[in-house]
C-alpha cells in the first residue's frame, strides 16, 4: 500500500472510529433514560462476586483470553451460525485461560446478554469487550455478569480513565486498560492499571502488526501485568511474543475464523503440532 492509499484508509477508518464514538454516545443516553442511575446501581450490587480475571491470567508460561466475536468492522463476518455458549465452552475445555466477550451489536455482532450466558456456561472469568465512555456502562458491565472489563485509553480522557478504574475497583471488576502507542501507555500508567493490554491493531486504520508489542513492552513497569492484543495468528506469533516475555495473549480472529476452534487453540497454546 502506498502512501496515499494508506492516508486515504486511514480516513476512512476514523471515520468509523468517530461513529463508533457517537454511535455509543447515542446508544447510552437512551438506555440511561430507560435505566437510572439508581436502580442500575441496585441490580449491579445484587450479582454474585466477580470471578478473579488476572488470577486466572498469572502464573502461566501462556495465559490465553479467548474471544467471542462474531463480526468485526475491518474483516465483515467471521462466523455464522454457532452459538456464543458453544464457542464459549470449546475455549474453555480446549485451555483458554478467560473467555472476551464483544457485546457491541452494531459493529461487532455482538449481545449483551451473552455475558451471562457464557458466564453460565463456562467457570471462567469473562471479559466483557465494548467501548466503555461512561461510568453508567462500568456499572451496567457489572450487572450484565462482566468480571472485567476493557477501558481504552485513546477513547478517554485522564480524568474518566481515573474515574472507571477506581468505579470498577470498587465495583469488584477487573480492568484491562488498552493501548496501543507510547503517550497511552504514559497515561495508562501515570493512572495506576494493573493490568494493561497492548493492541497490535490501530483503531483508526485496523493495520496490525505485532511490532507494536515488542516495542511498548519494554517501557511497562515490572509491577504490571501485560496482555498482547489482536494479529495473533500462529503458534510462531506467540512464541514470538514469548520471547519478549509476554504471558497473556488475547486472540479472536484467528479461533473464530478456524475450521477447528479447539485445535487451532490448542496448537497456539503449544499443546498439539500445528500444520497452518
Ligand atoms: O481478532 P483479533 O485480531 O485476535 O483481536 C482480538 C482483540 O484484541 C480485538 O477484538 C480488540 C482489541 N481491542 C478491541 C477494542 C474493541 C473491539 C475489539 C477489540
Amino acid at each position: 500500500m502506498n502512501l496515499a492509499e494508506s492516508k486515504k484508509r486511514e480516513n476512512r477508518m476514523i471515520s468509523i472510529f468517530e461513529q463508533i464514538f457517537e454511535v455509543k454516545r447515542a446508544d447510552i443516553d437512551q438506555l440511561k433514560k430507560s435505566l437510572p442511575l439508581d436502580e442500575l446501581k441496585k441490580m449491579a450490587q445484587d450479582r454474585p462476586p466477580c470471578r478473579d480475571f488476572k488470577g486466572a491470567l498469572t502464573g502461566r508460561e501462556c495465559a490465553v483470553i479467548a474471544e467471542v466475536k462474531f463480526r468485526s468492522p475491518s474483516k465483515g463476518l467471521l462466523r455464522a451460525g454457532l452459538d456464543p455458549a458453544v464457542v464459549a465452552e470449546i475455549y474453555e475445555r480446549n485451555g483458554a485461560a478467560a473467555i472476551s466477550v464483544l457485546t457491541d451489536r452494531p459493529f461487532f455482532g455482538g449481545e449483551k446478554f451473552y455475558l451471562n450466558v457464557i458466564r453460565r456456561t463456562v467457570g471462567l472469568p469473562v471479559l466483557r469487550k465494548d467501548f466503555i465512555i461512561d461510568s453508567w456502562q462500568v456499572y451496567e458491565s457489572r450487572m450484565l455478569g462482566a468480571d472485567a472489563i476493557l477501558l481504552i485509553v485513546g477513547m478517554l480522557e485522564d480524568r474518566q480513565l481515573r474515574e472507571y478504574l477506581d468505579l470498577a475497583g470498587t465495583l469488584g471488576l477487573a480492568a484491562l486498560v488498552e493501548v496501543h502507542d507510547h503517550e497511552e501507555l504514559e497515561r495508562a500508567v501515570r493512572a495506576n492499571a494493573g493490568i494493561i493490554g497492548i493492541n497490535n491493531r490501530n483503531l483508526k486504520n485496523f493495520i496490525t502488526d505485532l511490532n507494536t508489542t515488542l516495542e511498548l513492552v519494554s517501557s511497562i513497569p515490572g509491577d504490571r501485568f501485560v496482555v498482547t492484543e489482536s494479529g495473533i495468528r500462529s503458534r510462531e506469533d506467540v512464541q514470538r511474543m514469548m520471547s519478549a516475555g509476554i504471558t497473556a495473549f488475547l486472540i479472536g480472529e484467528t479461533l473464530m475464523t478456524a475450521p477447528d476452534i479447539g485445535l487451532k487453540l490448542r496448537q497456539l497454546l503449544g499443546k498439539e503440532d500445528a500444520v497452518s
